[in-house]
């Protein structure tokens, strides 16, 4: 990989040899092919300025650096300080895993612009093997090429456009009714709620299920189907394994059967279980797409199973951070409440159509995802040479796409240690759209982003009409990476009712 990426100076050699022809340059206009000025030039084997990045070592590459700043759990804020050091762009390695790192809205919006007809993003192995294993098919989060594109242009019909969402609100709030009976239930008498994250992954999942299956899971009941509640395990330890599968070759695992591959396999997502549930699809979502014959029952059972895995943990840890940035901006709280209840009366149940008239709302909701984004970083794997800022970066390159270190970007967010959702609403200075991407960017950006939009500002607004969340303590909560970003330690909240 280092001899491959070579700096920009060499492109017009190259151009000329492979006829390569300039639109290829992007990130910036062709005629300014300089050095960037803050990427530490590091000699490379061809006499030119390579990339930089971390010292890497013989087979481990970053990885023991990795480990002595902290571990994988910690790597967002190692990855973070690497951007601080190298600049925009770095690469680095560990173990068997190479890959780009980008965390400048500029260079992604090129990125953007040069989009493939069918983006990848980085093979996900261990899933794939895990799949093969059971003789399963492919779902969205997996599927690649023309494949990809066919599956996805199925439920983007559903799932991307704005009228078939909004008819949704029903659905999202009979289950947040039921869900605040569940807080009431779960509420301690000081407003605490032991285990709030697993709560909120079953209003989550009890959500995606009711609007893919139509049907109630009883996940909010007092007695709960073990069944659902082993999905969401699997979900976590899908997620917590996902780290060392990646970074370690999937064959090592397998071969001798190691505890991390025993705990994919034996609790991984299991699409036989849930395939039951879309057998014979009655509601309006999934019959269109089963009775068109648009895809086989094989490759609806994995689509299904991957919007619930994409969907499920996501959109409760987005809520679960949104409720602690809340309980410690009581300012903040204060004027949602104010925006809540000049446009609904007590008591008034939200719809999507009130959503569209609290801008302070929705500005909360991206605040606390750019703070605390559940989802660091996304990737993609090149399948044509492209030149990115000022390298040439070879088909097979891996781009990490860092929304955690685009975020904290202090050129893009001025004091973007602080939860200021006002910035949202300013109009002087607008924010680059590319310098917040919670959701992914692009022709494979998240499809389910409407969806959870949705639910998570109608749960809001559920919420605050009804409680005061109130921060416990005022300590430090450490974010750890767990294939997704979560609290360190129970979240110091309560809820209070006003
Ligand atoms: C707050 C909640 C959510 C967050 C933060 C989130 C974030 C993301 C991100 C960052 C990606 C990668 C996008 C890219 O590579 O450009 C993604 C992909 C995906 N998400 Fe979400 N997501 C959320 C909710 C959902 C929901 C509700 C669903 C399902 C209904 C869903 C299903 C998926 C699927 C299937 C993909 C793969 C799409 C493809 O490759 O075509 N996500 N999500």
């Amino acid at each position: 990989m280092r001899s491959q990426m070579k700096h920009v100076n060499c492109f017009a050699q190259f151009s000329r040899q492979r006829g390569m022809r300039l639109q290829h340059h992007i990130g910036r206009p062709a005629a300014s092919c300089a050095l960037e000025k803050d990427i530490s030039p590091v000699e490379a084997p061809c006499g030119h300025t390579s990339m930089p990045g971390p010292t890497r070592w013989p087979v481990v590459g970053n990885l023991l650096e990795i480990i002595r700043k902290g571990g994988l759990k910690r790597q967002h804020e190692t990855l973070l300080h690497y951007h601080k050091k190298f600049g925009k762009i770095f690469k680095m390695k560990l173990g068997s895993f190479e890959s780009v790192n980008i965390g400048d809205p500029r260079l992604l919006e090129a990125l953007f612009r040069k989009e493939s007809k069918y983006p990848q993003r980085l093979e996900i192995k261990p899933w794939k093997a895990y799949r093969d294993y059971r003789d399963e098919a492919y779902g969205l989060l997996i599927l690649e090429g023309k494949e990809w594109q066919r599956v996805r242009s199925v439920f983007q019909k559903k799932l991307m456009k704005p009228t078939e969402v909004v008819k949704l609100d029903g659905k999202i709030n009979g289950v947040l009714k039921d869900f605040m009976g569940k807080i009431e239930e779960v509420r301690d008498e000081t407003g605490r709620i032991d285990d709030l994250y697993h709560e909120l992954n079953k209003w989550s999942f009890e959500t995606i299920c009711l609007v893919l299956y139509d049907k109630r899971f009883g996940l909010l009941e007092r007695h709960v189907v073990e069944e659902s509640l082993n999905f969401i395990k699997a979900i976590k330890t899908m997620m917590s394994t996902f780290g060392k599968m990646m970074v370690t070759p999937v064959e090592l695992h397998k071969c001798f059967n190691t505890k991390t591959w025993k705990d994919h396999t034996e609790r991984s997502i299991n699409n036989v279980t849930l395939s039951r549930h879309s057998s014979c699809p009655a509601n309006d979502f999934l019959s269109e797409i089963y009775y068109d014959n648009e895809l086989s029952r094989k490759e609806l059972y994995a689509a299904i199973t991957e919007l619930q895995i994409g969907g499920v943990e996501t959109t409760a840890n987005s809520l679960l951070w949104a409720i602690f940035n809340l309980s410690r901006n009581p300012k903040a709280q204060d004027k949602l409440l104010q925006e809540i209840q000049n446009t609904l009366t007590e008591n008034q149940i939200p719809t999507a159509e009130d959503i569209k008239k609290m801008p302070f709302l929705k500005a909360c909701l991206k605040e606390s995802m750019r703070i605390t984004p559940s989802v660091p970083f996304t990737s993609r794997t090149l399948d044509e040479e492209i030149v990115l800022g000022d390298y040439l970066l070879p088909k097979g390159t891996i781009l990490m796409i860092n929304n955690h270190a685009l975020s904290c970007n202090e050129e893009s967010f001025h004091d973007g240690d602080q939860f200021k959702p006002e910035r949202w609403l300013r109009e002087s200075r607008a924010i680059n759209p590319f310098a917040h991407v919670p959701f992914g960017v692009g022709k494979r950006m998240c499809i389910g982003w409407r969806l959870a939009e949705l639910q998570l500002q109608l749960a809001l607004c559920w919420l605050i009409q009804k409680y005061r969340v109130v921060a416990t303590d005022e300590d430090d909560v450490e974010i750890l990476h767990s294939g997704i970003m979560i609290p360190g330690r129970e979240l110091p909240v309560a809820l209070l009712r006003r």
